[in-house]
């Protein structure tokens, strides 16, 4: 089921005029603050008026200015799950999931119940007040909570930003369950890279109330001029962990070595790749202490300030580098000069 939105919205100062569709199981609404992502999910879900335009969830036109049409929020079956739980502190655990399984046939609603509890780990959480729970466990509650009320579509709205690093590798393990084991589409606001990674297949980013890019999550970030931190994702997958604990990825341009990865031998994952961390050599460097060693093609030169952005097509994959105008000069480097990426650091959120 597709969600096609395509509104207009102005705030004060702030001018919002974005079309996307959700292709994806997990599509990313990803940009910095103020960029309008919040606004969006608030109009998706019927909390905000556009202008102008339309919205339309599957076959269901949720928002439609020209036609009239603006369903209210209960009727449109769409979960939230904000940044802070927001769970009703009088009610037990079991109380507040129940409350979302209210609007729900009661038949599927005790199927479900058992499901979720278990997906999310919460079982033994139910007999206990949301003042006696951590943040994670909070926020595992809240997604519980939507999902049993059985949504045709989730929108997170940053659901991991209030939780400190810790508890976000702790909740992470069971979005990734959630993203791989329902069907339901998610959309999921962040501005955490990483979270992206993990979770989406489509990312739209955007800027100033604009859609900038979207697309596949590993194509989108490696852009000149985009996030100056960002170099790219790479999807690869996993090979097997060695004697001193390194996890080797297959990417088809290369190895990659990360630390310990406890994930089945050929399962995918994405790792994201910073720009600065992407040293370049001309042919097969000799004896180096950097293990990660992408063949790759130089499609593109930027300038960007003192720096250069070489735009790489890792077999396929684009890849952003950035590095000195002097480095770009020694190497002589041009379109179409193939070169190899060493990978300084490979980041992967903790599990
Ligand atoms: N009611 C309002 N009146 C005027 N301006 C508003 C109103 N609501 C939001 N804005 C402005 O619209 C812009 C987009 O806000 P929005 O909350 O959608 O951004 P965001 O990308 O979700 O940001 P954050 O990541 O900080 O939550 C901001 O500049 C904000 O100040």
């Amino acid at each position: 089921m597709s969600l096609v939105v395509d509104i207009g919205k102005r705030l004060g100062a702030f001018d919002l005029a974005m079309r996307f569709e959700q292709t994806g199981r997990v599509t990313a609404l990803y940009g910095p603050s103020g960029s309008g992502k919040t606004t969006i999910v608030n109009c998706v879900a019927g909390l905000v008026r556009p202008d102008r335009g339309r919205i339309a969830l599957g076959k269901t036109m949720l928002f439609d200015a020209d036609a009239g049409i603006n369903l209210a929020p209960h009727r449109r079956r769409i979960g939230y799950v904000f940044q802070d739980a927001r769970l009703f502190p009088h009610l037990s655990v079991r109380s507040n999931l129940n409350y979302g399984g209210w609007f729900a046939r009661r038949a599927t609603r005790v199927a479900d119940f058992a499901a979720i509890v278990d997906l999310l780990g919460i079982g033994h959480l139910l007999d206990r007040r949301p003042r006696d729970l951590s943040g994670g466990e909070k926020q595992r509650v809240a997604i519980g909570r939507a999902l049993l009320a059985r949504p045709r579509l989730l929108l997170m709205d940053e659901p991991l930003a209030a939780l400190d690093r810790g508890r976000r590798a702790e909740i992470l393990p069971y979005l990734e369950r959630l993203a791989d084991g329902m069907t339901l589409p998610i959309l999921y606001v962040s501005h955490a890279i990483e979270e992206v990674a993990r979770l989406a297949d489509q990312a739209v980013i955007i800027e100033g109330g604009r859609v900038v890019a979207d697309g596949p999550v590993d194509r989108v970030f490696a852009r000149e001029g985009r996030d100056h931190e960002i170099g790219g994702i790479l999807s690869a997958k996993v090979l097997g962990t060695d004697d001193d604990g390194v996890t080797a990825l297959a990417h088809p341009g290369g190895r990659l070595h990360v630390p310990r990865l406890r994930k089945p031998s050929g399962t995918t994952v994405r790792v994201v790749i910073r720009a600065r961390d992407i040293a370049l050599a001309l042919g097969e460097p000799g004896i180096i202490s950097i293990r990660n060693r992408l063949e790759a093609i130089v499609s593109g030169l930027g300038e960007e300030g003192d720096e250069i952005a070489v735009t790489l097509d890792v077999a396929g994959t684009p890849l952003i580098a950035r590095i000195t105008r002097g480095a770009a000069r020694d190497l002589a480097l041009a379109p179409g000069v193939a070169v190899t990426a060493l990978i300084k650091a490979v980041a992967l959120e903790e599990r």
